[in-house]
């Protein structure tokens, strides 16, 4: 029998399973739809891939800025947290979609920073949560979300076929994201999401390496549109990708240490 290692991953995931349930018990799956399907009226979807593509097509780097107050391998990155104040910077210096992490116990996140978030601009938002169960997907929609992240490292293939489906039929866009080789295989087989993204850094060891991006785009198909995640802190972290044929990123930390996180995008962007 394989033992199991409890790493931050499964930590996190098992912690999910609760939360969910906890969750049921408050509101409904039928109420939730009735709210996404309002949301589809008075929040309709804003195109979270289309507006990367058109950044990329431009020539520019496609942005997905993130809005996290603390992670578990950093702490706490940012005391003074306006998701707001936030949002407005990073639309104001050029992002093109953001990330809010809704994810209470290990990122100090939540679902009111994503609606202020999203209320605050017209940027297209991604929900950055582990999505395990599909009251999540309809719950993103529900509170106005954009796009979803599906983690290929705690889903199997059919369950990223039905988050994958689901997300769609409600009109989000979906963002696969995966570590290795295994992991993308798996993607690639069970989700016909455009959006392909390489975490850099392993969510059971927090190992991070850039080369991660490098090594797996050789497996993906030319119609995805790959956004390489983590680690992006320095200009030439920026310059490294794009020499490479990389022009979507997803960052978080290195704007969020920052006094102003939209000029520091400016500054790693311009
Ligand atoms: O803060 P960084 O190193 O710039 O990374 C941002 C983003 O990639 C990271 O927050 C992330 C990528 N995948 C995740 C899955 C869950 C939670 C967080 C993440």
């Amino acid at each position: 029998m394989q033992v199991e290692i409890p790493t931050i991953l499964r930590k996190i995931v098992a912690r999910k399973f609760e939360e969910i349930e906890a969750r049921k018990g408050q509101t409904s799956y039928a109420n939730l739809e009735v709210a996404a399907s309002v949301a589809n009226v008075h929040n309709a979807p804003r195109g979270f891939a289309q507006a990367l593509r058109n950044k990329v097509a431009a020539g520019k780097a496609g942005v997905i800025a993130e809005i996290k107050k603390a992670s578990p391998s950093k702490g706490v990155l940012r005391e003074s947290f306006s998701p707001a104040q936030i949002a407005r910077s990073y639309e104001q210096h050029g992002a093109a979609c953001l990330s809010v992490l809704t994810d209470q116990d290990f990122f100090m996140g939540h679902e009111d920073y994503l609606v202020e978030a999203r209320n605050a601009c017209k940027l297209p938002v991604i929900r950055k949560d582990f999505m395990v169960d599909e009251y999540q997907i309809m719950e993103a929609r529900a509170i106005g979300a954009d796009c979803i992240l599906l983690i290929a490292a705690c889903l199997d293939g059919a369950q990223l076929k039905a988050f994958d489906a689901l997300a769609r039929e409600l009109g989000m866009d979906v963002l696969v994201e995966v570590h290795n080789k295994a992991e993308l295989d798996l993607a690639l087989e069970h989700t016909q999401t455009e959006l392909l993204g390489i975490n850099n850094r392993d969510l059971h060891t927090f190992d991070l390496s850039l080369d991660h991006t490098f090594e797996l785009m050789k497996g993906v198909p030319d119609d995805r549109l790959i956004v390489t995640e983590s680690g992006i802190h320095t200009r030439d972290d920026v310059a490294l990708m794009r020499k490479n044929e990389i022009h979507a990123f997803l960052v978080g930390e290195a704007f969020m240490k920052a006094q102003n996180p939209g000029e520091k995008l400016a500054e790693l962007f311009e």
